[in-house]
């Protein structure tokens, strides 16, 4: 029998809107999904591991990466590089697993065009007002930056028709089970297809 090939879920959204954590709570719960770890140039954070939440490379490292075609989409955020592993995804999905992708928005678009068949789901928050409060208790950007990631999270919203599914991020728990059921519908729709696909070849 023929393997079937996994399905590529692409979690996006404007930044702060809590897709890691969301992220993080869908992997807590053990799914049975692997998680592509992107690489990044930026700087190694305090309590982050390099293997499990990036690969850290160089910019000199990285620019070789995109030129060698090493990566399925990447983008420039807040001056540091962002990218997805090209062949973990490929090699995960050939062999029959689901991959998970947490991204930022331009790079989920870049995957839309190479991989359309992915499942795309976009992250919005309650409302801009509460977008707001989560940048600003992370605690991690000047007011300056707060406003410019607002403002381009208004022009990352605007993406938003181009994906399969919206999750409004009110609850952690709430919005991580909702992905969940995505995951789980989209597999069945497939079965529900390759069933029909069989019974009209017998049809035949
Ligand atoms: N395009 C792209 N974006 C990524 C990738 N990995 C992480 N990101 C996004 O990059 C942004 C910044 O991530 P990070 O520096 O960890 O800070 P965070 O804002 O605390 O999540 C987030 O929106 C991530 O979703 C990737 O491989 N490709
Ligand atoms: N549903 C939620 N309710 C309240 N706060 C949240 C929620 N989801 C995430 N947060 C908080 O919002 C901030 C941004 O979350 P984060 O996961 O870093 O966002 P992103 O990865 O989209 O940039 C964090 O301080 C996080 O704890």
């Amino acid at each position: 029998m023929i393997k079937q090939k996994g399905l590529l879920f692409i979690l996006s959204g404007p930044s702060g809107v809590g897709k890691g954590t969301v992220r993080k709570e869908i992997f807590a719960r053990k799914p049975d999904l692997k998680y592509s770890i992107s690489m990044t140039t930026r700087e190694r954070r305090k309590g982050e591991r390099e293997g499990i939440d990036y690969y850290y490379k160089t910019r000199e490292e990285f620019e070789t990466l995109i030129k060698q075609n090493k990566l399925l989409e990447y983008a420039e955020y807040v001056n540091n590089y962002y990218g997805t592993p090209r062949e973990f995804v490929e090699k995960q999905l050939t062999d029959g697993y689901d991959v998970f992708l947490e991204i930022e928005v331009q790079g989920a678009l870049q995957v839309k065009k190479n991989f359309p068949e992915g499942v795309f789901i976009f992250l919005l928050p309650p409302s801009l007002e509460e977008l707001k409060n989560r940048i600003m208790h992370r605690g991690t950007e000047s007011l300056e930056l707060v406003r410019n990631r607002l403002n381009e999270a208004k022009n990352e919203i605007n993406m938003m028709d181009a994906y399969d599914y919206v999750v409004v991020n009110d609850d952690v728990r709430h919005a991580a089970s909702k992905v969940q059921s995505i995951i789980q519908s989209e597999h069945l729709k497939r079965e529900r297809v390759a069933y029909q696909y069989k019974k009209l070849l017998e049809v035949e």
